[in-house]
Order: C-alpha cells, then structure tokens, then sequence
C-alpha cells in the first residue's frame, strides 16, 4: 500500500498516564475510503488514541501521520483538514440544527452567504434532519442530536471524519441510520469510528482494528480478522460409528481437539486443528477411511466477529 493509499499510519503510539501505559506501541493504518471500526471494550484505549491522532493530547511516545500531516507538529492544520463527533457532542442548544450547522460552517468557509446555506442545506439531506431543522437542538431525540453531530464534523468535507462511539447511546433504528449515514461517506472520504458495538462494525466496516488494554489484538481488512479466527475450525456430520471417527481424527498429529453433538442417528463434530493444509488434505481422507461411516457435511467453520473478540480479549486479560 502506497502512503497516498494510507490516511492513518502511526508507529509505536504510546500514552502513559501515571506510570501506566493505557495505549501501547501501537501501529495503526488506515486505508484511504475504508471505514474502519476501531472496537474494543471500555477502556481499551480508543478514545486516547482519537485524541492523540487529532492533536488533543500528546503521545508519550512513538510518532504518526494523518492526512500525511505530523500528529504533533501540524495539529492545527489537522483539525482544520479533519471532522471529529467526540463521544458526547455539545451544542447551544438554543439554536435550531440550521443554525447550528451555518455557525460550523462559518469558520471554514470563505464566500457568499448562498454557498455556505447550499452546503448547509445538503449535509441537512444527507443525514436526514430535513423535517426538524429549524427545531431548536434541546427538542432533538438522541439520535437527531448524533446525526446533526455528524452532519457538523462532515461540514467542511473533510477527507477524514473521526468519530467516538457515534452510535453507542441510540437504540437500534438510530444506530441503522447512523451507520447509512457513515456508509454514504465512504466514497468521498474516509470514516475512523470508535464501537464496542461488533454488530456495527460487521455490518458497515471493511477494515477493522480490535484494541484491548491499550495494544492492538488485530488489526487488517475484516475478511481476514474473520478468517484469523475461524481457519482453524472444521465442522463435520457424520453418520455411523462416531466414537470410531473421533478416534481416528484424535490419532492424527495435526488434531487438536474433537467435540461431539450426537443429532439423531448422525452427530456433528467440531474438529480443531493446528495445520490447516494437512487438515485440508487429509481430514476427509481420514473419515472416508472408514467404509461404514458417512460423511454428510463438511467444512470450515465461520465464526463472527464476536466470537474473535472474545478470544482475543478474554485471551488477553490478566488473572486477578
Ligand atoms: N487523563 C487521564 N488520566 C489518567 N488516566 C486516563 C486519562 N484518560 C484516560 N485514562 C485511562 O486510560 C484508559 C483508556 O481510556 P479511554 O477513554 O481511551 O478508553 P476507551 O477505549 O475510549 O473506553 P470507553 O469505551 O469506555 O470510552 C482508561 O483506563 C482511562 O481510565
């Protein structure tokens, strides 16, 4: 990947706060266009590491590239080239989503009064508040008041939005229009959003970094986070001695594990292995060894996102 292909890139980001590291080491890249879910469990560290991107804190440690500006250096240019929706947005709540988004765009914008309304009045479209905008903003529901947070960090077309937790507080036909909202960015620009919420991040995201305890527990384009976890799982039916089966499999080197689930007259085997090309090659070899036993399904075994997030964060977590 080229650096014009990369918006976000750091090396060994690094936040200690009273001695204890809370973002450690890490290297983050973000692919140009990608909507990448940064996900984690509270307090993982997400929003340090925004704020460390957006020239909020300082790193302790390590260096980064945004839009190819320095993390430190630039940050002003950074937040003028930026959008960002913190976690839990402010407005005057006095003034109407109009006002409030003309207010926003009056620092940006330069020019006749008609360009900034024309703006003003397409980001109104596209985030859906058409039919409330000139309702003050302390009439909004939860979920107004969040897309109206968007429509504002995305007033001045950044080329790269960030957004902490921009769905978290809405119920699930929020979080639905939300998540449209940040897909119809994905042409123009390029989404950074902080989630705890895996559904999301499933749903919209293409490129996806899971952070836990401050350190990056994987990071790539999501078919391939999702193909860490599952490659090394094989689901078979099969139907006939099934203790003779499982047997056999727990005799082969690369098996490490067999659990059983009798249905019926068959039984459904979760095999897990440790070598996926010889399991490739040889577990239904094994199987079809065995004249009197009948191998109905066959396959690799896709987990989601939750069941990866899991592992890697229960895998992670120190015993107290
Ligand atoms: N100013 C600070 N001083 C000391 N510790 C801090 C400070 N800011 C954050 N922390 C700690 O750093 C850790 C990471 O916090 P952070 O807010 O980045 O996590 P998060 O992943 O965004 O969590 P959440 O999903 O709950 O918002 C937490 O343990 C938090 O208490």
């Amino acid at each position: 990947m080229s650096t014009d292909d990369v918006v976000v890139a750091t090396r060994g980001l690094t936040k200690t706060y009273d001695g204890v590291d809370v973002v450690r080491q890490l290297d983050l890249r973000v692919p140009r266009h990608s909507i990448f879910g940064f996900l984690g469990p509270n307090g993982a560290g997400k929003t340090t590491t925004m704020k460390m991107l957006l020239g909020l804190i300082r790193p302790t440690g390590g260096t980064g590239t945004i839009v190819g500006l320095d993390i430190v250096r630039d940050s002003p240019d950074i937040r003028a080239r930026i959008g960002y929706l913190p976690q839990e947005p402010r407005f005057y709540e006095h003034m109407t989503s109009r006002e409030t988004l003309r207010f926003a765009a009056g620092f940006f914008f330069a020019g006749p009064r008609e360009g900034i309304d024309a703006r003003v009045a397409h980001m109104i479209d596209l985030v859906g508040l058409s039919r409330v905008a000139d309702r003050p903003v302390k009439s909004l529901s939860g979920g107004e008041r969040q897309r109206l947070g968007i429509a504002q960090a995305q007033i001045h077309a950044p080329e790269l939005l960030i957004l902490d937790e921009p769905a978290a507080a809405l119920d699930p036909l929020g979080r639905r229009d939300v998540l449209a909202i940040l897909e119809r960015f994905r042409e123009t620009s390029t989404v950074v959003y902080s989630t705890h919420i895996l559904d999301d991040v499933q749903r919209v995201s293409d490129t996806v970094c899971i952070l836990n305890q401050g350190e990056i527990a994987a990071q790539g384009p999501i078919g391939d986070v999702l193909a860490s976890g599952s490659g090394l799982v094989y689901s078979v039916e099969v139907e006939g001695d099934v203790a003779r089966a499982r047997d056999a499999l727990l005799g082969q080197p690369w098996v490490d594990e067999v659990q059983t689930s009798i249905r019926g007259t068959a039984a459904r085997l979760r095999v897990t292995v440790s070598d996926a090309d010889a399991a490739e090659s040889q577990l239904q070899r094994v199987l079809l060894a065995d004249d009197a036993l009948v191998v109905r399904e066959f396959g690799r075994l896709t987990t989601d996102l939750e069941g990866i997030f899991i592992d890697l964060v229960e895998g992670g977590r120190d015993d107290d």
